[in-house]
């Protein structure tokens, strides 16, 4: 199992489909100290995600941060990708592990305690916790928010580092440091940003204060 720094993690929006504004908005966000990216296209055909997988995968190696894809293990292992973000409901781990191989990242999300508890068994890198907070970003198949007091209990159940998704930003971060998440993961904060790369220096600064605190 490799190390890993999953302190901030920016997940792509999926609603940018335009190439340049994309990559100028990857860009920043690397520029700003991302330390993960997920690359999560929900509305893409395989051609297109395949075509943007390559230019994340080119970037994302220029600054030395690793890259991980949403769902698609097909185009993960096409583009070399540092590996995948699977669901509940996604590939089941145990197939993934065996085609992705011991090296490569595999995160899990899981929305309660039991899902927590069952992954600590599994052959996984990091839990994403979701969602943590309410959020606009993401419609369909969410679970209720599971708030500060769903981190600290599955906190004391899970033997995994934990990433919290959903409705993180500047104001939440803090909090959700300091109760035991290794790290978080933002889609609205860093691509709605006026300013993507200090929006991104922002929230790596939050998170190493707390670090430092620790
Ligand atoms: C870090 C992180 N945690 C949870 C999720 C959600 O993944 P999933 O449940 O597969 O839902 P989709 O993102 O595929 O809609 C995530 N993407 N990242
Ligand atoms: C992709 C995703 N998954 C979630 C889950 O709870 O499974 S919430 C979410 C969206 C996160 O976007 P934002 O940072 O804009 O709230
Ligand atoms: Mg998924």
């Amino acid at each position: 199992m490799r190390m890993v720094d999953y302190a901030l993690m920016f997940v792509t929006d999926d609603r940018i489909t335009d190439d340049a504004t994309f990559l100028s908005i990857l860009e920043a966000a690397l520029k700003g100290g991302v330390t993960i990216v997920q690359l999560r296209e929900k509305q893409l055909d395989t051609a297109a995600f395949l075509t943007r997988a390559k230019a994340c995968k080119s970037l994302c190696s220029l600054f030395g941060v690793p890259l991980i894809i949403n769902d698609r293990l097909d185009i993960a292992l096409a583009v070399e990708a540092d590996g995948v973000h699977l669901g509940q409901k996604d590939m089941p781990v145990m197939e993934a592990r065996k085609l992705l191989g011991a090296e490569k990242i595999i995160g899990l999300s899981v929305s309660n305690v039991q899902q927590a508890a069952d992954a600590n068994a599994m052959n996984i890198d990091y839990i994403g916790l979701s969602p943590i907070f309410s959020t606009n970003t993401k419609t369909r198949d969410l679970e209720p928010p599971l708030r500060i007091d769903g981190l600290k209990e599955i906190r004391k159940v899970s033997n995994k580092p934990i990433v919290c998704i959903g409705g993180v930003d500047k104001t939440n971060t803090t909090e959700i440091i300091r109760n035991g998440s290794q790290g978080i993961a933002v889609i609205s904060a860093i691509s709605k940003s006026r300013d993507p790369e200090n929006e991104s220096k922002a929230l790596k600064n939050i998170i190493c204060q707390v670090g430092t605190q620790r």
